[in-house]
């Protein structure tokens, strides 16, 4: 796997919307996965979403481990979802920090859904449907949000 550069705030490709996968078999996609996880661990963060590597394409992975912001976030496998598409959402909101890979040296408390449900590819092409809640939620809306082109300081209110 390959460090790739991370976009920082300014860079166009971040303001923008990506675009679907269509071969998820493709070997540049497999290729993509692995240096972007590579990316993440090397960042010590716990989601990269592909627009963050100047790649304009829907693919994220979610990385929730704990840390000192959310010493009781679950500790998983770095899960990679393609075409990701959150189905459904809780009205209910809860405020909690965020950070991100794009803007440094920023941390502001940001109101996401406690909870949602994610329609997704897996990277051998399943399709997936699952419910979150709590930090790992939160992460799977920021990395969202950057496939939509939003970063979240446009989520402070
Ligand atoms: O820019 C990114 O997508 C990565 C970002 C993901 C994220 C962090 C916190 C809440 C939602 C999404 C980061 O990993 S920032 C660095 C980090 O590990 C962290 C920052 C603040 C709170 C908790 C973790
Ligand atoms: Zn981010």
């Amino acid at each position: 796997s390959r460090l790739l550069p991370i976009a920082q705030q300014g860079e166009i490709i971040l303001q923008q919307a990506a675009h679907a996968v269509v071969d998820v078999h493709a070997p540049a996609i497999q290729t993509l996965i692995d240096d972007m996880l590579a990316t993440l661990l090397a960042a010590n963060g716990v989601g990269i979403a592909a627009p963050q590597v100047f790649v304009p394409l829907r693919i994220i992975i979610v990385a929730s481990r704990p840390n000192p912001r959310y010493p009781d976030a679950p500790l998983m496998q770095p899960l990679a979802m393609l075409n990701p598409e959150i189905c459904w959402q809780s009205t209910d909101t809860y405020s909690g920090w965020e950070g991100c890979l794009s803007v440094p040296d920023a941390r502001a408390p940001v109101n996401r859904a406690n909870r949602l449900q994610v329609r997704y590819l897996t990277r051998e092409g399943e399709r997936m449907e699952a419910d979150y809640a709590g930090f790992v939620a939160r992460i799977i809306q920021h990395e969202c949000d950057h496939l939509d082109g939003i970063l979240f300081p446009e989520r402070v209110e």
